[in-house]
């Protein structure tokens, strides 16, 4: 079927044109499987959601289409009609696939014109026109509709717009209608105030008949930008539905094979007694930020990006040093920039850049699992292995951390379950405190419900957790208490259950006066 390309008329009697078709992709890890003979058809102009839980195959898939991963044989994929060489990554450039990464691949230093010409062709001439070429950045931002002032360092962009700038790079590096653009989880670290603008050049893109495949774990989205969904699950193509055609319910369900259980309103005391005390907190864009977490209670801490919100929690636990201000859990003080004295007095913390900072990505689970509090048997005073391995296999199964090898490496793990071993590790220390920053970034449905009901219980078991995101829909859900931050203090309390627009509304307003 090498060149073969099925295209038809639909129902409204418009000509669909297939730009990709994947055959029966399969692949397998040590044995194991991470995707299952899956078939995927992409219409040209069409934005495509692939969806699937942590772990479900997407990753992969999108690997086997970058050239990265070779399938197994039989897997066919055809772009515009030609085939594919699988293995290599210049033959899915020459296809015309293009790839946004969350790691965007600019370079901060450098200006935006610099940014849209690296990786792009410089022409005929072995000489640059600095002129010239800024004449055509402009004229490549205005054509997106995107007024950014191509002299600008990227480092002085916004989130956004830097995604936009690497976006736009693709698609002007020769993509134009024959290919595919391929973004991965493209809003995952944007504040929720800026994702409205990468929507838009979406828009605009899909305008202009460029194929777009779109993955995400956010549904929103999904009913915003696209036309069809194709959903994995454990590496099988499970549906590809018309979004008109199924509703978020419908599509949680068929990414985790079962209906989400609504959560039961658990009684909480109303006589919380005080954990954690800031007093004062000042460092880095915070400013006499006070807060007092109590036994049993889920505070959330929200702002915009620049607010301050996202730092308190690592200026409180020592990972950023304070300038001023007083830290105490259970009545006793903690030292600034002392994270080895805040874990050994009840604080536990996951950082937002998990890969970065919170997880020893070589490590295996059973290691990132035990490392803040090492098993030792007790006669020989040894390490053991035994123990370690035990206690891992049973956290494991609690958070349905896959694969359920407690052996396996950690950077072999999904995005989603890597983040369930951080969790999981800072539950097995049973800290008075859990501090958390953006905690389910990148997390399924499925994995965030668990690590949701996680903390719930560590609240009840009488724990202070504290939980700074910029999710507003995460923090309705979670908190029994939410502080709004601007300009480096909160502003604004808000208790018991709040809908997730009303907190966006309040930060933004709040934010956008103090702005
Ligand atoms: N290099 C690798 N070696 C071994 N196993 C791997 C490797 N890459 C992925 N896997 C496994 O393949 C399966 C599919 O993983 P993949 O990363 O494709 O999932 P995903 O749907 O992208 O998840 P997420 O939404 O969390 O990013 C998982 O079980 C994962 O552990």
């Amino acid at each position: 079927m090498s060149g073969e390309r099925i295209d038809f008329v639909d129902s409204g009697g418009e000509m669909v044109i297939e730009q990709l078709l994947a055959r029966d992709v399969s692949m397998y890890f040590a044995g194991q499987r991470a995707l299952d003979q899956v078939d995927l058809t992409l219409r040209r102009g069409e934005v495509h959601a692939l969806l699937g839980a942590n772990g479900s195959g997407k990753s992969t898939l999108i690997k086997v289409l970058a050239g990265y991963h070779n399938p197994e044989p039989g897997a066919e994929v055809t772009i515009a009609g030609e085939p594919l060489a699988f293995g290599s990554a210049r033959s899915s450039h020459l296809a015309g696939l293009r790839f946004i990464h969350q790691d965007l691949g600019l370079i901060d230093t450098l200006d935006v014109t610099e940014n849209l010409k690296l990786g792009g062709s410089y022409g005929q001439t072995w000489w640059l026109s600095h002129r010239k070429e800024r004449t055509e950045a402009r004229a490549m931002l205005r054509k997106y509709g995107l007024e950014i002032d191509p002299g600008m360092p990227v480092a002085a962009l916004s989130a956004a717009q830097k995604s936009m700038i690497a976006i736009i790079r693709a698609v002007e590096d020769g993509l134009a209608n024959e290919g595919v653009l391929v973004l991965d989880e493209p809003t995952a670290s944007l504040p929720p105030e800026e994702v409205h603008q990468l929507m838009d050049l979406l828009k605009a893109l899909k305008a202009q008949g460029v194929t777009i495949l779109y993955v995400t774990h956010r549904l929103a989205e999904v009913f915003t930008i696209a036309d069809r969904v194709t959903v994995l699950r454990d590496g099988q193509r499970v549906a590809t539905e018309a979004i008109g055609a199924v509703d978020a319910d419908g599509l949680v369900e068929l990414i985790l094979g079962k209906k989400l259980e609504k959560r039961e309103e658990s009684s909480r005391s109303d006589t919380w007694n005080p954990v954690l005390v800031a007093d004062r907190v000042s460092g880095e864009n915070v400013v006499d930020f006070s807060f007092t977490g109590h036994s049993g209670e889920i505070l959330g801490i929200t702002g915009l990006v620049g607010s301050g919100y996202e730092s308190i929690l690592g200026l409180v636990y020592g990972s950023l040093m304070r300038d001023s201000g007083n830290v105490t859990i259970l009545g006793k003080q903690i030292a600034a920039g002392s994270p080895r004295l805040a874990i050994r007095s009840g604080i536990s913390y996951s950082p937002a850049d998990r890969r970065r900072l919170g997880a020893f990505l070589g490590w295996s689970v059973r290691e990132n699992l035990t490392i803040p509090k090492l098993n030792y048997a007790r006669i020989t005073q040894r390490l053991s292995q035994r123990a370690e391995s035990a206690e891992a296999r049973d956290w494991i199964a609690r958070l349905d951390i896959r694969p359920n090898r407690a052996e396996a490496v950690l950077s072999d793990l999904s995005g989603g379950n890597q983040q369930k071993v951080v969790i999981a590790r800072m539950l097995r220390c049973q800290p008075a405190a859990l501090l958390l920053d953006e905690p389910t970034v990148g997390v399924d449905a499925g994995a965030k419900s668990a690590i949701y009901s996680e903390l719930r219980d560590a609240a009840s078991d009488g724990a202070t957790v504290i939980v700074s995101s910029s999710d507003v829909e995460e923090l309705a859900e979670l908190c029994d208490r939410v502080l709004v931050v601007a300009e480096g203090s909160p502003i604004r309390e808000l208790v018991g259950r709040q809908s997730p627009v009303d907190i966006a509304r309040i930060s933004l307003n709040y934010n956008e006066r103090a702005g």
